[in-house]
């Protein structure tokens, strides 16, 4: 049974999902103004380990996570710097897609805010008729947050001493009422809405593309824990305003990556970029340093982590290299009771590395585990040369990896190399062709279909599949 820590009421809870066998996730992403940094780094992986676990217990999962694609930071950014917000917006979303894609972090859907105006507006249009928001003479919509009763039970907080902050303070009944739909102001970019041109407000969006595509009731919402409040608090008093149902089953949050004691942002200009550090540490490096850590304690950055990482890391792919070499020596006849003793500690470490992951994703004592079966592997399976204690070894080994993501993974890595290369060889051939090289081509053909590989011509352009 998987216990998970929920945010709302602060205990942990057995899981169980609302659809059986299906879990449905949306994670908070980042608003593009900046360049992606490794504290956002620090969130994503954290989920992804909590992914592949779940898909590794058998579940499905349906991973979501928005791209805020329009905010004030991307609009000052914008002003700032003299380019159109979309510039911005492309400019640093692709450095996101990127170099999330590098950290072998992989993501189902990635709804961007803009795209989902229409749906935004419906949402809010629902609260107004239903009573929990309302239109200022501005234009700009609020939510009422006195119609919902169970607001402040995320955070832990009294709503009396928030103040939300928004702009036209005068104008909402109450000072911790929230923006839902922002009034247009000249120079910003806007849309049409029965209020006026205007734009949405941040909580909403989540609010809105989270139900689209993961239903009225979900599993697990997360984000950085400085997202509780005020982010989640909004949602979930929108969300369930508007349907009337407990909308999210697990609260997570991911504690900060902190360097120099303060918490690695943007606003505060402390960041060191996904795109350096990956460059100079490797997505495996990174990744595994993350981990190392449960993903509600605060880690902090330093070189020296990461060396050490590094090191660590090479530990076990080293222990990885010596049970492929004695698995090359094939199975033996005989195990004698000392190789017997090992194989059962081995099975043991397995177990325990799984029971970790399943008290709360504990990434930190499941990797202790793993280390205990490189040690393993070091004192007694490279002597004993046991093969039946490797080949358990090993098992542990890709079990850990299809968790934590840190080595290669060479058959679906394989696999991956294997459709670029047959494309990039039929491109050739598609230009062989064009300079009609027919005996070339045809022997391009050949050699693939020899290979399974069936090469379909149309007048202008070849395309494969395999047969
Ligand atoms: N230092 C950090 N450690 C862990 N998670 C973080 C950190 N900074 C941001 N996150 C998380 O990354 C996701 C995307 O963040 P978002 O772009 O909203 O960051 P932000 O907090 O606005 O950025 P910043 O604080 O850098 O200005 C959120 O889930 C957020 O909680
Ligand atoms: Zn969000």
């Amino acid at each position: 049974m998987i216990r998970v820590f929920n945010t709302l009421g602060r205990k942990f809870e057995d899981f169980s999902t609302v659809e059986n066998g299906i879990v449905k996730m949306y994670v908070c992403g980042p608003t593009v103004y900046d360049y992606v940094h490794i504290g956002h780094g620090r969130t994503f992986v954290a989920y992804d380990a909590i992914v592949r676990y779940l898909r590794l217990k058998g579940y499905n999962v349906i991973r979501i996570q928005n791209i805020t694609d329009i905010d004030d930071k991307i609009i000052n950014r914008a002003k700032e710097t003299g380019k159109s917000w979309e510039e911005i917006v492309d400019y640093y979303a692709k450095d996101y897609l990127e170099n999330l894609s590098l950290l072998k972090v992989k993501i189902d859907l990635h709804p961007r805010v803009t795209q989902h105006i229409k749906e935004i507006i419906d949402f809010i249009q629902g609260l107004i008729e239903k009573g929990h928001a309302y239109v200022a003479p501005s234009g700009s919509v609020y939510f009422d947050v006195d119609t919902y009763p169970h607001y402040g039970e995320l955070s832990n907080t009294k709503k009396d001493q928030w103040n939300q902050g928004e702009e036209f303070v005068k104008e909402k009944r109450h000072p911790y009422d929230f923006a839902l739909w922002k009034a247009w102001k000249p120079g910003e970019p806007y849309w049409e809405s029965p209020w006026g041109k205007g734009r949405p407000g941040w909580h909403i969006e989540c609010s809105t593309m989270s139900t689209r595509y993961l239903g009225e009731q979900f599993d697990i919402h997360g984000g950085g824990m400085d997202l509780i409040f005020p982010h989640h608090e909004n949602e979930r008093a929108q969300t369930e305003s508007l349907t009337g149902k407990l909308w999210v089953r697990y609260w997570m949050h991911v504690a900060f990556l902190n360097i120099r004691g303060e918490k690695m942002s943007k606003s505060l200009g402390n960041i060191i970029t996904l795109k350096d550090a990956l460059k100079k540490y490797g997505a495996d490096v990174l990744r595994y340093w993350y981990l190392s850590s449960h993903y509600r304690s605060p880690i902090d950055f330093s070189e020296e982590n990461l060396e050490q990482s590094k090191v660590s890391l090479q530990r076990l792919k080293d222990a990885v290299a010596i049970l492929k070499d004695i698995l090359k020596e094939g199975p033996k006849s005989y195990s004698k009771d000392e190789d017997i003793k090992v194989q059962r500690e081995i099975i043991q470490k397995i177990r325990e590395f799984d029971e970790a992951m399943s008290n709360d994703f504990d990434t930190a004592t499941a990797l202790k585990k793993i280390h205990e079966i490189a040690n393993i592997v070091f004192s007694k399976l490279q002597n004993s040369r046991d093969f039946l204690g490797a080949s358990i070894a090993l098992d542990g080994f890709r079990i850990f990896n299809e968790v934590f993501g840190v080595m290669d993974e060479e058959m679906g890595l394989a696999y991956e190399r294997i459709y670029e290369v047959i494309d990039g060889i039929i491109e050739v051939r598609n230009l062989l062709r064009q300079k009609k090289m027919y005996d070339l081509s045809d022997q391009i053909r050949s050699i693939l279909e020899s290979h399974g590989i069936k090469v379909l011509d149309t007048k202008d352009k070849s395309t494969w599949r395999f047969q």
